[in-house]
């Protein structure tokens, strides 16, 4: 499998490569040149097989010669015997036509552990015997942070530098990352900033030239490829547990950075059923407004009790757009830089059309969270956080036929988020006992100003260069 960028201009490169890479070097994003096809027998095929299996068979075609169909197996088994449930993401039934599917089985209690215990096994597989030193710089919104720090710390020939806005995270993500404090695991914390100003900050490390080319740099975010890869296999999972191939499965995704449900969006292109994919947003709903309106201009980030939500550039919405609008390179290439200098852009007819046949969304509000939430918990006695609430709420105003199975993606434990959790449910979670004296451990960050040279500056005293 070859992987091209979304901006045309960039070498073309194998799995390996693209995983270690990250960003394109024209400022794009990877995809695969062309999507896998699965037949309707492969999926049946599907039918009973575990996580790693599923793992295995939807995978296959993403890495290519890059790793072998044992070695493949090997890291699948190994990241996903780390999760705390033998089904690793398990479907749980609301009512009659809803499900959960729970993601935050992993050791960082949220659904990037899905794909960052993957990557971790990843580099390191790709650096053995060989003197690379990769610098990995990320910028997270409270649970990649976490996810890839728990991935990362300790392993030989990575140092992960991660970027969270200061006091724009809950207490427990800040803590997840703060308080490990293994030597290649540098937190930093942006005053004054937004997730956007850390991921615009990451990019822009990626884009200039006298820094990227002084540090083998890669990344952790869903900008890079073969996390969205791994986030594909639980659409899988999910849909066959529930009928696919014979009957087609809905999907109700609470998005950000809109990585999640591009996952969704390539499981539908391989030839899985997706009745629908329901992009639900809080209320920074730049990607309500464009899927609804055409409209994809940049608002005021709002902080919210749904903080990983909080983000109102999209970097995933490049990938979508691309492949809508026919694979042009230089014609997405200019549409984003149009968009880089005003902050703002329309839609195509083509982009449109192509995102309405399969994509609908909903923009949910602090209320209407909080009325799922008590939702869940007294009609099906479940216990949600406000991510997942705000795609359950999305999910439940979503008109789809009463046969299709809506499944809401359960992309965090409630107990990173218990002040909202216990305002709305009157029910406090508690975190489990793997992470029960998170509160007593030592924390270790650094506070920088949101700018680019403050955080260059910082990184290239610490890092190690090519
Ligand atoms: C708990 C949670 N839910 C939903 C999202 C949104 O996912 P995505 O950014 O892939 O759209 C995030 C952040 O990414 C998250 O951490
Ligand atoms: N919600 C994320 C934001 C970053 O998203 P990513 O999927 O691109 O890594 C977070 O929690 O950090």
């Amino acid at each position: 499998m070859k992987y091209v960028s979304t901006r045309g201009n960039a070498p073309v490169l194998d799995f390996e490569q693209v995983t270690l890479a990250g960003l394109a070097s024209d400022g794009g994003l990877y995809l695969p040149e062309s999507w896998p096809s699965f037949t309707t027998e492969q999926i049946a095929a599907l039918k009973g097989a575990s996580y790693v299996d599923t793992a295995v068979a939807v995978m296959t075609p993403f890495v290519g010669d890059s790793l072998t169909a044992e070695d493949l197996r090997a890291l699948c088994t190994q990241a996903y015997g780390r999760f705390a449930h033998g089904a690793v993401t398990p479907l749980v039934q609301l009512d009659h036509q809803h499900w959960l599917l729970e993601l935050f089985h992993g050791p960082t209690l949220a659904f990037k552990d899905v794909a960052l215990q993957l990557l971790g096994l990843l580099f390191e597989r790709f650096l053995s015997g060989s003197e690379r030193h990769i610098i990995v710089v990320g910028a997270t919104s409270g649970d990649t942070g976490s996810a890839a720090i728990d991935a990362l710390a300790g392993r030989a020939g990575v140092d992960i530098f991660m970027l969270h806005p200061k006091g724009r995270v809950s207490d427990v993500q800040r803590r997840q990352m703060t308080t490990v404090l293994a030597p290649n695991v540098h937190n930093i914390a942006l005053e004054d900033a937004s997730f956007d100003d850390a991921q615009a900050l990451v990019k822009a490390m990626f884009n200039d030239p006298s820094f990227s080319s002084r540090f083998a740099l890669s990344a952790v975010n869903s900008i890079n490829w073969a996390r969205l890869m791994a986030q594909v296999v639980y659409y899988f999972y999910a849909a066959v547990r529930l009928g696919a191939p014979e009957r087609p499965v809905a999907f109700a995704v609470p998005t950000g950075n809109f990585g999640d449900v591009f996952a969704g969006y390539v499981a539908a292109k391989m030839g899985l059923p997706v009745a629908k994919l329901i992009v639900a947003t809080n209320v920074n709903d730049i990607l309500h407004r464009a899927l609804s309106e055409g409209d994809y201009s940049q608002g005021v980030v709002v902080p919210t009790p749904s903080p990983s939500m909080d983000i109102q550039v999209s970097s995933n919405f490049e990938r979508l757009l691309f492949d809508l609008g026919g694979r042009d390179g230089a014609a997405l290439s200019g549409q984003m830089l149009g968009f880089e200098a005003t902050r703002a852009m329309r839609l195509t007819n083509a982009q449109r059309d192509g995102a309405s046949a399969l994509f609908t969304s909903d923009r949910i509000d602090l209320d209407e969270m909080s009325l799922a939430m008590r939702w869940a918990c007294e009609h099906a006695g479940e216990v949600i956080d406000p991510h997942t609430a705000i795609g359950l709420a999305a999910a439940r105003r979503a008109s789809l036929p009463a046969d299709v199975p809506v499944v809401t993606l359960a992309t965090a434990h409630p107990a990173k988020f218990r002040e909202p959790v216990e305002r709305a449910t009157g029910v406090r979670p508690t975190l489990p006992a793997r992470i029960g004296d998170l509160f007593d451990r030592e924390e270790r960050y650094a506070s920088l100003p949101g700018t680019f040279e403050a955080v260059t500056a910082y990184i290239a005293e610490r890092a190690v260069a090519k």
